[in-house]
């Protein structure tokens, strides 16, 4: 699914008007990976939830080929993880899969089933287990089974390993990585983690500070899996940096592309 965000400019209103993201224009392609990063508070959120048709943008638009948002949502083409997994208590992990299944795909042949969704993500010997008998880690394993039996084209993802430790979540990161290649959705993820963004994506976004403007986009043409040591992925590192810190490197960035 190839999204589209055209100018797009956001200010919440309640009582006073606060601008969230100003002119921002960006093009996801169909099965390419994104990571947005930028300081908290610069409207990566109501960006995901802009394009999830949660929030409809003051000035702008935005599209899903071709489409406005809405559409993507009556059609069940768009999955939704952040740092809670929302799982329902009194269902174990496979029901919790199975209904998710259910309700996202009612009329549609699912090319995962609840079980091989649930091997997928290393949790197969847990489908009679509680959501309450499952670690942190094991829970947002979960959400990710459940996200994909969806089948949707487009997962909007809200930081949703930052609630994890750094071992979990780096090993999370692998296995979704892996996953991605396997199934390869358009994904936008937000994170405040730039090795994960090297990890994961095919490109990050960088935003200023409130209110979020495009400060820089940049290419990581790296082969998977991605090596820390490595001086390509050191160099995209130091960029990455300069572009969060507002150095002059950063706007060379944004017009280099
Ligand atoms: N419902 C709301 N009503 C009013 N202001 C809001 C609302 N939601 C977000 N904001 C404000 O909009 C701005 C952007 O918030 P947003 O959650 O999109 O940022 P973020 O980049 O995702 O932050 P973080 O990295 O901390 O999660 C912030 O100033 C926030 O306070």
């Amino acid at each position: 699914m190839r999204l589209q965000v055209m100018s797009v400019s956001h200010e919440f209103r309640n009582g006073s008007v606060r601008p969230a993201l100003e002119g921002v224009s960006l093009t996801v392609e169909e099965g390419q990976f994104v990571a947005l990063v930028g300081p908290s508070g610069c409207g990566k959120s109501t960006l995901l939830r802009l394009c999830a048709n949660l929030l409809q943008p003051t000035r702008g638009q935005i599209t899903l080929d071709g489409q406005p948002p809405a559409h993507a949502v009556t059609q069940r083409q768009i999955a939704w993880l952040a740092q809670s997994p929302a799982l329902l208590p009194w269902l174990t992990a496979l029901q919790n899969v199975e209904l998710a299944g259910r309700f996202h795909n009612v009329q549609r042949e699912t090319r995962l089933s609840p079980r091989e969704a649930l091997e997928m993500v290393g949790l197969a010997d847990a489908a009679g287990v509680y959501p309450h008998a499952l670690s942190g880690g094991m829970q947002q394993r979960l959400a990710l089974a459940r996200l994909l039996t969806q089948e949707a084209a487009l997962w909007l993802m809200d930081e949703p390993f930052a609630a994890l430790d750094e071992l979990t979540r780096e090993r999370l990161t692998l296995e979704l990585a892996e996953i991605w290649g396997r199934l390869r959705p358009t994904v936008v993820w937000v994170t405040h983690n730039i090795h994960e963004a090297l990890r994961l994506a095919d490109r990050v976004v960088v935003f200023s500070p409130a209110p979020g403007r495009l400060r820089a986009d940049v290419a990581v043409d790296l082969p998977r899996p991605r090596v820390e040591s490595d001086a390509a992925y050191q160099a995209l590192l130091r960029q990455l940096r300069a572009a969060l810190q507002g150095l002059p490197a950063a706007d060379e960035l944004l017009e280099a592309r």
